[in-house]
């Protein structure tokens, strides 16, 4: 690794930061206070890439875990962006964070659908990957396959949450042509993940700005300067390794 170029995480390795950071004697954080932070910069990363009058209609795909939590929270922030997000949520998970997430989302009339992605993914300008994170792993399985093949599919630029969904966490976008895909934005959290070094798109950023100093030093992340208020930062060819 060059002397101030961001860590690239393993999967065990951001599994056990992400545990340290809710550890009450480590980070102390809650998780719903990381997936707000985490879905906020998501928000504001397609703020500042996708105008609303241009690209209002954002479909934002949600999968099982907290890459799906990320997703839910990042929808409700763009209402208050104003954008019109819908979000498809086929598998919902039954813990009371991710219940109260749906319900702030349909408090803002945001249609949660659970069917016919296909359709959805007409109508939208922009689409949101947040179906599966740092734990994936396998082949995928049921009800994914669709919108994963729908990913690989769709004109429409794709921002993918973490990691884009299906590609192997550590080895990135190991298959060539129609059975995968290259999101238009990464959207890296905490920091990137060794496969993110396979992401071609246009534009590669870091968010979920809640690293203390310390766990930032102890673990060698070298996480850039974020910038004012943003909860985002674009990571440039200074920030990033090389591979
Ligand atoms: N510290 C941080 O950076 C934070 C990141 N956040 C986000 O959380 C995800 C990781 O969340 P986790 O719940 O551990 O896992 P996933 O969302 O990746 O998904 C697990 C979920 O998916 C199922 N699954 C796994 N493999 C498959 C498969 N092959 N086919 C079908 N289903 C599969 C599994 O059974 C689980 O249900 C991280 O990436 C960030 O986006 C936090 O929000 C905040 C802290
Ligand atoms: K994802």
């Amino acid at each position: 690794m060059a002397a101030g170029s961001i860590r690239y995480l393993t999967q065990k390795l951001a599994q056990e930061i992400d545990r340290e950071l809710m550890q009450p004697e480590v980070g102390g954080f809650a998780l719903e206070q990381l997936m707000e932070l985490a879905g906020f910069s998501v928000a504001q990363v397609i703020a500042k890439e996708y105008a609303a009058e241009r690209y209002p209609r954002v479909l934002v795909c949600c999968g099982p875990g907290n890459n799906g939590g990320d997703g839910l929270v990042c929808a409700r922030h763009l209402v208050h962006f104003g954008y019109q997000p819908s979000i498809y949520y086929p598998k919902r998970t039954q813990r009371q964070v991710f219940q109260n997430l749906v319900k702030q989302c349909e408090n803002l009339a945001i249609p949660v659908l659970d069917a016919n992605v296909r359709t959805a993914e007409k109508q939208a300008d922009v689409i949101v990957d947040a179906v599966f994170g740092f734990s994936f792993s396998g082949s995928v399985r049921e009800p994914f396959v669709d919108v994963l093949r729908m990913f690989c599919e769709t004109k429409r630029p794709i921002v993918a949450v973490d990691i884009p969904s299906g590609w192997d966490v550590e080895q990135g976008c190991t298959q060539l042509g129609a059975d995968t895909f290259q999101p238009d934005i990464l959207v890296s959290l905490t920091a990137p993940k060794l496969g993110a070094r396979t992401f071609r798109g246009r534009a590669h950023y870091l968010g979920g700005r809640f690293i203390p100093p310390e766990m930032d030093k102890r673990y060698d992340l070298n996480i850039p300067k974020y910038h004012g208020t943003d909860q985002c930062v674009r990571l440039t060819a200074d920030s990033v390794e090389s591979s």
